[in-house]
């Protein structure tokens, strides 16, 4: 009797008798009917997660070497931390690095436009927010996130370093997220940079004395971030940690290198 009944195999799954559906996968996956709900359920959410990173990858990983710059999105034209800002897009730009900033106005629209002008490439890596706005006009290449954690991946993934100018909430969260990474050494490779001694010295201060006279963070852990108001320094710096990366990185291929051919100097002994 058993053998009789009805089957239906669906991909890797076997369906007999009154487990068999009513619908195929590819009727159900055509028809367009039904509830839509499942547009805003979680694992549909999961897919459009991945999208994001797969279009942020795509666009930036054939970038060269690019600088973060962050700051904030308050900050008008014609004040003096919008010109520093435009002033830091321009030295970065002369120095051959790509400008990333979150693609807003402010002080990233500044560092694009200094970007723009020195006729390097400016990126940005806008959000989606609840009030409309699109990316500034000095943006050669640009995505907009719905995800403020993808973005931010996108930001380590893709920078050398991190410049970060006055701004307020969201320009705090990006700094002491980057500063986390490299204190856990989640990041390794770059140097976070500071602008505006009189905007960030209380901040410095405050690192300098409560937490670390507290004892929650190491004595190390302050010199994780640069402070300086010289654009010349800034580039100086970042120019600074690339070579000594450079010179890391070529040191551990050159250890490889050699304990390769020891041990092919050993094998062609015992051969
Ligand atoms: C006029 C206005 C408030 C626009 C907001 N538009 C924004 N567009 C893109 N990124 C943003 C924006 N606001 C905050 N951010 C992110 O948070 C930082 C600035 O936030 P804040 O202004 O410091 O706190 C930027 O570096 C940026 O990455």
């Amino acid at each position: 009797m058993t053998e009789s009944r009805k089957v239906r195999s669906a991909g890797p799954l076997t369906y007999r008798g009154n487990a068999i559906p009513e619908t195929t996968t590819d009727q159900r996956l055509l028809d367009r009917r039904g509830p839509t709900d499942w547009v805003h359920t979680d694992p549909w959410r999961v897919l459009r997660i991945q999208s994001e990173f797969v279009e942020g990858f795509g666009l930036l990983s054939e970038v060269g070497h690019a600088v973060s710059v962050f700051g904030s999105a308050r900050t008008k034209p014609d004040t003096p931390y919008y010109e520093l800002g435009r002033q830091i897009g321009t030295k970065l730009a002369d120095a051959g690095y790509t400008v990333i900033t979150g693609g807003g106005p402010g002080v990233m629209e500044a560092a694009n436009r200094g970007a723009q002008e020195a006729g390097g490439t400016s990126i940005g890596l806008g959000i989606e927010l609840p009030f409309e706005q699109s990316l500034n006009h000095h943006i050669d290449m640009g995505v907009t996130f719905r995800y403020f954690f993808v973005r931010k991946t996108m930001f380590v993934k893709y920078s050398q370093a991190f410049v970060v100018l006055p701004g307020g909430f969201g320009t705090l969260d990006e700094l002491f997220e980057s500063v986390t990474l490299v204190q856990t050494g989640k990041v390794t490779r770059f140097p976070v940079v500071l602008v505006g001694t009189d905007f960030w010295g209380g901040l410095v201060d405050w690192i300098r004395g409560t937490l670390l006279e507290e004892g929650t963070i190491s004595p190390d852990d302050p010199d994780l971030m640069y402070l300086t108001d010289d654009p010349d320094e800034v580039v100086d710096i970042i120019r600074k940690s690339h070579v000594d990366l450079a010179r890391r990185e070529f040191e551990a291929a050159r250890v490889v290198d050699e304990a390769a051919s020891v041990h092919a100097a050993e094998d062609a002994s015992e051969g």
